[in-house]
Order: structure tokens, then sequence, then C-alpha cells
């Protein structure tokens, strides 16, 4: 069944913005979000935690088996840090939010993460690890890199993929019509 709603998937190293920004595009949008780090927690999707790294070790199988049906629906705004084990055919963008080294480092250390976790993370923002892993999973027209460092570039992020959605949806249902004739 085509989806009439599309499906966004919001990514980028922890601390980039992606739960922020998740919200305010459910509130602008009325998408509903898809916290896929609640989903772990509460459907048991890991194989418990890893102390040293300080986050769960997931289950990406039942993971996918407790979020698939969901996401075929459409209209899902997909908030987590991995972005590669999404069926392409499900996903309509990939938004990877990128965050400044010294402004990233304080959003981590203001969450009380251990060295480890922070080095692990400014590693992986440096290295663009997250941009690299959408641009190799999804076809390059659909991801799109867009700054998160402060307020304004959140709300503008916001618009911009509101308008996004907008022009989606009627893409759609004008193709949807002609299909009709
Ligand atoms: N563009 C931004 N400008 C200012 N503060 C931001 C921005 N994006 C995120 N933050 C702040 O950084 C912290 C981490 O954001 P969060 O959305 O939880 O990141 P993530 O979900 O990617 O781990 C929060 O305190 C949030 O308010």
């Amino acid at each position: 069944m085509a989806r009439t709603l599309p499906n966004i998937i919001l990514t980028g190293t922890p601390g980039v913005g992606k739960s922020t920004h998740a919200a305010e595009l459910a509130e602008a949008t009325g998408l509903s979000l898809l916290d896929v780090n609640d989903v772990i927690k509460n459907k048991e999707c890991h194989d418990g935690f890893d102390d040293e790294l300080q986050s769960w070790i997931v289950d990406e199988d039942k993971l996918m088996d407790e979020i698939e049906d969901d996401i075929k629906q459409g209209g899902k705004i997909i908030d987590w840090h991995v972005c590669d084990i999404f069926p392409e055919r499900l996903i309509d963008l990939v938004v990877v939010l990128r965050t400044d080294n010294a402004v990233l480092y304080d959003r981590l250390k203001a969450r009380n993460y251990n060295d480890k976790k922070i080095e692990n993370n400014m590693d992986a923002e440096i290295m663009q690890v997250i941009l690299d892993e959408a641009r190799e999973s999804y076809n390059e027209n659909i991801v799109i890199e867009l700054a998160s460092n402060t307020v304004e570039d959140m709300e503008s992020n916001v618009e911009r993929i509101s308008q996004w959605v907008q022009n989606w949806v009627k893409d759609n249902k004008d193709r949807g019509d002609d299909d009709d004739e």
C-alpha cells in the first residue's frame, strides 16, 4: 500500500539535536514520533547494557520486528543515531544533523557522559561516520546534511523540513489523482 505521509529519519551523533528537532517537527507537521531509544528500552530490544560504553547492546532484528509495521503506515519521524537498518523502500528523507566540535563537546559534557563515551562520539562526529552511513544506505537525493549549532539553525531546519513534507504530500496526492484517471 502506498504511503500518504512520508517517513523521515532524523539522525546524527548523540547530542546533535535529534530528539529536540523531532519534537518540534512533530508539532509543526503532525507526523508522529518514533523514538527508537524508547522502543529499545521499553520493548527490550537489547542484549543488556554495555557498562563501558554506557549504551544498550541493541538487537536490531528484534527492533525491526517491533517497528516495521508502524513505519510501513508512513508519517513517522524516526529519531535514532543509527540510520542504516531501515529498509530503503520505507524511507523518504534522511536528515543528518551536524554540530561543531566545541558545541557538541559541551552538550555531551552537560549530559554527564563519561570521557570514553564523549571521545567516541566526538570521533564519530569528526569522521562524519553517520553521514557516510546514510549516504551508503540511501539514494543520495534523499540524504540531507543540516547544521544544528544554534536555536536559529533548529528553527530554520524545522521550517525547511516542514516545507518538504508539504511538498511531498502534495506531489503524492497529485500522482495518486493521476493514477485514478
Ligand atoms: N540546534 C540547537 N541549538 C541549541 N541547542 C541545541 C540544538 N540542538 C540540540 N540542542 C541541545 O542539545 C542537547 C542535546 O539535544 P538532543 O536533542 O537531546 O540530542 P540527540 O537527540 O541528538 O542526542 C539538548 O540540551 C538540546 O536542547
